[in-house]
């Protein structure tokens, strides 16, 4: 297995393909979609449609070049039990929640399990081989079998992609930093739940404390000889 160099923020920083994985957060209707969660919420998600874009880039290059792929999917039974009741501080903080309890005849319809809002983007679909897993909280660690899958299959690098960058991607790449994984996030396949700064203010942290930012084009540069190198 050859170590590649991916030129990232705020250095380059080496991964194996093989011993890493590309997660994509959340990429669901209720996070990218007009009528969704966040947008009935009263967050803006008319620029989403490039960033979907660029995943699907990034998804076809890390698959070609033998990485594993893992889809997020957060939300919770349509009871609303994974939730949490007042007792837990998910169901004071969550706009889902809130939004729902403003709104009574959106409950049982945001981020439920078996719903629209819930459902992955129809541009973004795991393929077979491919690693899907539902996620109860902002972390992808919490709750999930995510860490286990990982060191079953010795994976130490994680590149993120997903909606959205201050919550859900943020906090599985530091609970991942925290557990010694290896963070990277491509600034242009995420985007941001509230106003501009948030996106700029979690990729200062991320890059400055936690991990490192790079970008879908260099990324896929970088890997563009590992995918030669496997139909060879
Ligand atoms: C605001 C929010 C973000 N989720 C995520 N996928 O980053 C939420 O779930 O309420």
């Amino acid at each position: 297995m050859k170590s590649l160099t991916l030129k990232a923020r705020p250095e380059a920083i080496e991964f194996t393909p093989e011993q890493s994985a590309l997660i994509v957060v959340d990429m669901q209707n209720a996070y990218a979609s007009q009528g969704g969660y966040l947008d009935l919420a009263g967050f803006d998600v008319s620029a989403t449609q490039p960033v979907i874009e660029k995943i699907n880039v990034a998804v076809a290059a890390a698959r070609k070049a033998g990485m594993t792929i893992i889809w997020f999917q957060n939300g919770w039974d349509s009871d609303y039990v994974e939730a949490g009741g007042p007792g837990s501080p998910n169901w004071h903080k969550s706009n889902a929640l809130k939004t729902m309890r403003s709104r009574p005849e959106l409950q049982g319809k945001l981020l439920a399990k078996g719903g629209w809002d819930y459902e992955l983007v129809d541009e973004l679909q795991p393929q077979p081989g491919d690693i899907v897993l539902p996620k109860p909280r902002y972390s992808g660690f919490f709750n999930t079998p995510l860490d286990s899958i990982l060191r079953s299959r010795g994976i130490r690098h994680l590149v993120f992609t997903g909606i959205a960058t201050n919550v859900c991607v943020e906090s599985t790449l530091r609970d991942g930093f925290f557990l010694e994984y290896f963070g990277v996030v491509l600034s242009d396949a995420t985007h941001q739940a509230g106003p501009a700064f948030a996106q700029q203010a979690a990729l200062f942290n991320i890059e400055t404390f936690f991990g490192w930012v790079s970008d879908v084009a260099t990324f896929c540069d970088t890997l563009a000889p590992a995918a030669l190198a496997r139909i060879a």
